[in-house]
């Protein structure tokens, strides 16, 4: 099975590396994973509406463009579903019993997702009413994923 996450932008931090190497690490008894990083788009304070929809938008293309059509997509989104983890164990389990073999995560970049990248999504995870920055949601998200396969996996990680 193949889990990919399509981040905006690249990683800098040093303890954001560290950590998604650790998950990346782990992960890899239950799945190919993978992080594919998207360039992102100067948005200074100063940008007018039109110019952040500009923004979200060029930064969606490049989304869409790593997106194949058999890919099974949520996007992250703070007015998205919330779940449990359990519950999102639960869904990744059936999505690969359905016969869903690549599950694809898209995080937004500073200004967050484009329309266009909301309407491909097949469903949308929010992980509370926090606006969390996107480097730490990538971090948090490849923990919830390798939570999850504990899960399935009847590990004892998860309490
Ligand atoms: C800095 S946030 C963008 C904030 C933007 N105002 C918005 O509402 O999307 C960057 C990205 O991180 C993800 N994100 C941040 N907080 C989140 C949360 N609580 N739940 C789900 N995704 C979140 C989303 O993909 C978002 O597009």
């Amino acid at each position: 099975m193949n889990i990919k996450i399509i981040g905006v932008g690249k990683l800098k931090e040093k303890y954001f590396k560290a950590g998604i190497a650790e998950y990346a690490k782990r992960l890899g008894r239950y799945c190919k994973f993978e992080i594919v990083e998207v360039p992102d788009e100067k948005a200074p304070e100063s940008l007018s509406q039109a110019e952040m929809d500009e923004v979200m938008a060029k930064e969606g293309e490049r989304i869409l463009d790593k997106i194949k059509d058999r890919e099974y997509v949520y996007a992250l989104a703070i007015k998205g579903k919330e779940r449990s983890s359990e519950e999102f164990a639960k869904e990744i389990n059936k999505l690969t019993t359905y016969g869903h073999s690549d599950i694809t995560f898209v995080i937004g970049g500073s200004l967050g997702l484009s329309p266009a990248v909301l309407k491909r999504a097949d469903a949308q995870i929010s992980f509370g009413r926090f606006t969390l920055p996107h480097q730490l949601m990538r971090l948090v998200l490849s923990e919830q994923i390798y939570r999850a396969f504990t899960i399935i996996n009847g590990l004892p990680y998860h309490k």
